[in-house]
């Protein structure tokens, strides 16, 4: 009898390419695009998943989720139904898409505020080289600034909501790559005892203790006092959003999973993208001046507690920085990366003519790394943010030099209906840190180091060469 594993695999006219089952996949993954390079191919690693061509993209980026959903991926990948945590409710999903975008004007005043006290707080006043931690440092800032959105202040500032909050996201992921490592049919009875399911847990029952009195707050006000958008934006959305015939106490565990969710999303997808920006920044020390003549324009204009999202908009140059580094750093495999991640509940067809079974992770090549559909990409290989810099007048927020588009050649925000509905809010910020931190310290690397460090591959996952997992650090001089 064939197995259901071993059926997965045997796709008709679907070739098999084997690799490493953990580490780095980048060698069999590139052999494999340069034997097969029209048509999917199946990378039997960790997570069998199929390669799709990137043409492939287009043709279902709005199919609809019954047939081929990022859910589907994120539950396989994450084992949310075991961690119980990770789903995307069609509240939140609404609410990222429609009330994010519409307050983030209006959460400048606080964003500059949450910047600049937390970036004091955990950077170095010194005016001597100091080391920081790049990667624990600055998930601390965006810690802060996504929680005012989130829950308003002062909670945002609690060590234990912070800690909670940041920490769950990785409890998640490190309890469903441990859990992965076990058969499917055993799963279900190991995850309960695992080490990172305690972690886990506790992470929650934190966040529980903490955000419960707020949300029946919220919920039992009248309705002057839930203007005030400091006792959490999001909890506000979502008690409006929810469907007000279902008891308290079923919202109010929605609203906290919505919560969890949301800083998975929120804290450590603009804390990836800052972290590779600021090494990239420290490796190519020559674009700083180029980044402060910008900054100090602003700053000349208006003081940094000023800035607005048009502000932020001006940063014509941070823009094409961040977009490159987002290019040469994506958050999955690099070099030849992995992106749009799905699974598929119905067979598919492609144009290729192949047809992917229900029930399989399906993924595509980062296009950016194919020379041959982006020919006009010179020198991909070479970190050069004026690429990026060259027209502008294109005032789409989709227009492919952006940092935030989504488009067939940059798969850093995803692509079609499940495209990151965040993403011009995170941009935002991680343009708004860089650009507070260039204007106050000098960076450079750790340890003399010279040249961009190698990033760590993992999983289909890139991740910045820092601690726990690299040894990279970044020093940090006040500027005079
Ligand atoms: C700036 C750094 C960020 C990066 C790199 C990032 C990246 C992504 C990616 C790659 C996806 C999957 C898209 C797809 O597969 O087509 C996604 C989805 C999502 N992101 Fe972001 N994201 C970021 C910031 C944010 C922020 C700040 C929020 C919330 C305010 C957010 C909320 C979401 C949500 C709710 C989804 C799920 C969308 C859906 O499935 O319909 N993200 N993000």
């Amino acid at each position: 009898m064939v197995s259901r594993k071993a059926r997965k695999f045997n796709i008709p006219g679907i070739p098999v390419i084997t690799g490493p089952r953990f580490g780095d996949f980048r060698i069999s993954l590139k052999e494999a695009q340069e034997k097969y390079p029209d048509q999917p191919f199946m990378a039997a690693f960790f997570d069998p998943t199929v390669i799709i061509p990137s043409h492939c993209v287009e043709e279902l980026r709005n199919i609809p989720d019954t047939h081929v959903s990022a859910t589907g991926n994120m539950a396989t990948r994450f084992s949310t139904a075991l961690a119980g945590s990770g789903d995307l409710s069609k509240e939140l999903a609404a609410c990222v898409k429609y009330d994010v975008p519409r307050a983030v004007d209006s959460f400048f005043p606080y964003l500059q505020e949450e910047i600049k006290h937390s970036g004091n707080q955990v950077l170095p006043c010194s005016e001597t080289w100091t080391r920081i931690e790049v990667q624990q440092d600055l998930v601390q800032i965006v810690g802060h600034v996504i929680g005012r959105f989130v829950v308003g202040a002062p909670l945002n500032r609690s060590q234990d909501w912070l800690k909670a909050s940041i920490d769950h996201a990785i409890s998640v992921i490190m309890f469903s790559f441990w859990l992965r490592q076990f058969p499917e049919f055993l799963r279900h009875y190991i995850a309960p005892i695992m080490p990172y399911k305690r972690k886990l847990e506790q992470s929650k029952q934190v966040i529980k203790a903490s955000v419960q009195p707020l949300i029946e707050k919220q919920r039992t006000a009248n309705t002057s006092s839930k203007a005030s958008s400091e006792s959490g934006r999001l909890v506000q959305w979502l008690l409006e959003r929810y469907d007000q015939s279902e008891s308290p106490q079923f919202i109010q565990s929605q609203i906290i999973k919505d919560h969890n969710t949301l800083c998975f999303a929120a804290i450590h997808g603009p804390n990836v993208l800052l972290v590779q920006a600021l090494i990239d920044l420290a490796s190519y020390p020559q674009y700083i001046t180029l980044l402060r003549e910008e900054i100090d324009r602003e700053l000349s204009q208006n003081p940094f507690e000023e800035w607005t999202n048009e502000t932020i908009d001006r940063l014509e140059f941070m823009d094409a920085f961040c977009k490159e580094s987002s290019r040469m750093n994506p958050q999955s495999v690099s070099k030849l990366p992995l992106a749009w991640f799905r699974k598929t509940h119905q067979p598919i067809t492609l144009s290729t003519g192949h047809v992917i079974p229900e029930d399989t992770l399906i993924a595509a090549m980062n296009p950016l790394f194919t020379l041959k559909d982006f020919p006009e990409m010179e020198d991909p290989e070479k970190f050069h943010p004026e690429r990026w810099m060259k027209d502008r007048s294109n005032p789409h927020p989709d227009a492919n030099f952006r940092f935030g588009s989504t488009t067939l050649d940059s798969l850093t925000f995803g692509y079609g209906r499940h495209a990151c509905p965040g993403r011009s809010f995170g941009t935002a910020i991680v343009k708004d840190v860089l650009a507070y931190i260039l204007s106050r310290w000098d960076v450079r690397l750790g340890g003399g180091q010279t040249g961009r460090p190698d990033n760590i591959y993992m999983d289909f996952q890139t991740m910045p060469p820092v601690p726990p997992l690299g040894n990279v650090y970044l020093e940090l001089k006040a500027r005079s």
